[in-house]
């Protein structure tokens, strides 16, 4: 496979130049990310796919902050990511990324309302009301704002950890797998709110998934394989991001025998 260089239409809100990443030394060495270069263009919604072990995660960590490149530039807007100090990269993170995980992780002991204020007390800003609000209407939390966590369904949690990324206007929202731990009816309400987000509010998203059907939701899917980007989709269906995982999954089979014989 030859290492496709993703490109993109538009100003980008965060960009991967030439990102390597090594984990561990000797044999134990594992080369994640092999010189990905990426861009993801503002108030666009991108997916992350590819096979197990392929990077999305590593790549994600990267781009967000999350974790340090052995090699390459990592920009979110005009600020160079790679390079910044761990107080530096906190205030990034705190002002400029918002975050969606598989788990939700919310925080136990707070209120719907405070778990998405949360980011806004602790970096000691102001919540815009009448933002809260439409964020709080968009995702149907209105009558759920007083309660814990454990007296929400998962799609509810999940749901609020959407608002709590949203309320802050974040330059970008990366999302892990939001949709991982839901049924299908409350998958599709994030989904739904994700892509609203992007259309009504001109929110970017960069969001790692498994299922294709997610992944139909964006507008344009990024492939990986083995640590680089090897292809690239807009306006995906449920059935080209398919089909085109299987074509990956047919060329690493034919590539890993290759290797054996
Ligand atoms: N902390 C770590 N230490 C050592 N190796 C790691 C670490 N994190 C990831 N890896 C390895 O880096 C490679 C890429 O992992 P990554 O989690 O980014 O893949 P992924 O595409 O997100 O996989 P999945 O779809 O299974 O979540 C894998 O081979 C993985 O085992």
């Amino acid at each position: 496979m030859t290492t496709a260089v993703s490109t993109d239409r538009g100003e980008a809100a965060a960009r991967a130049t030439d990102v390597w990443k090594v984990y561990g030394s000797g044999e134990a060495q594992v080369i994640a990310l092999r010189g990905v270069t990426a861009e993801f263009t503002k108030g666009r919604f991108t997916a992350i796919m590819g096979p197990s072990g392929s990077g999305k995660s590593t790549l994600m960590h990267c781009l967000a902050g999350l974790d340090y490149t052995d090699r390459g530039e990592i920009h979110i807007g005009d600020n160079l990511v790679t390079g910044l100090s761990d107080k530096g990269l906190t205030l990034l993170r705190r002002e400029k990324v918002g975050f969606i995980f598989q788990q939700f992780n919310l925080m136990p002991t707070l209120t719907a309302e405070e778990n998405i204020l949360l980011p806004l007390s602790i970096g000691k800003r102001k919540p815009d009301r009448a933002w809260f609000d439409q964020v709080v209407d968009t995702v149907g939390l209105r009558d759920r704002l007083s309660h814990k966590p454990t007296e929400l369904s998962g799609g509810q949690q999940q749901r609020v950890a959407c608002a709590r990324a949203l309320v802050q206007r974040p330059d970008v929202i990366f999302a892990d797998e939001p949709t991982g731990n839901l049924d299908s009816k409350s998958g599709t309400e994030v989904l739904k709110f994700l892509r609203r987000s992007v259309d009504d509010f001109g929110q970017t998203i960069v969001m790692v998934t498994h299922d294709p059907v997610a992944a139909s939701y964006a507008d344009r899917v990024l492939f990986l394989a083995d640590g680089q980007v090897v292809d690239e989709m807009f306006d995906p269906t449920a059935d080209r991001v398919l089909d085109e995982l299987k074509r990956f999954d047919e060329i690493v089979g034919s590539a890993q025998g290759e290797e054996r014989r």
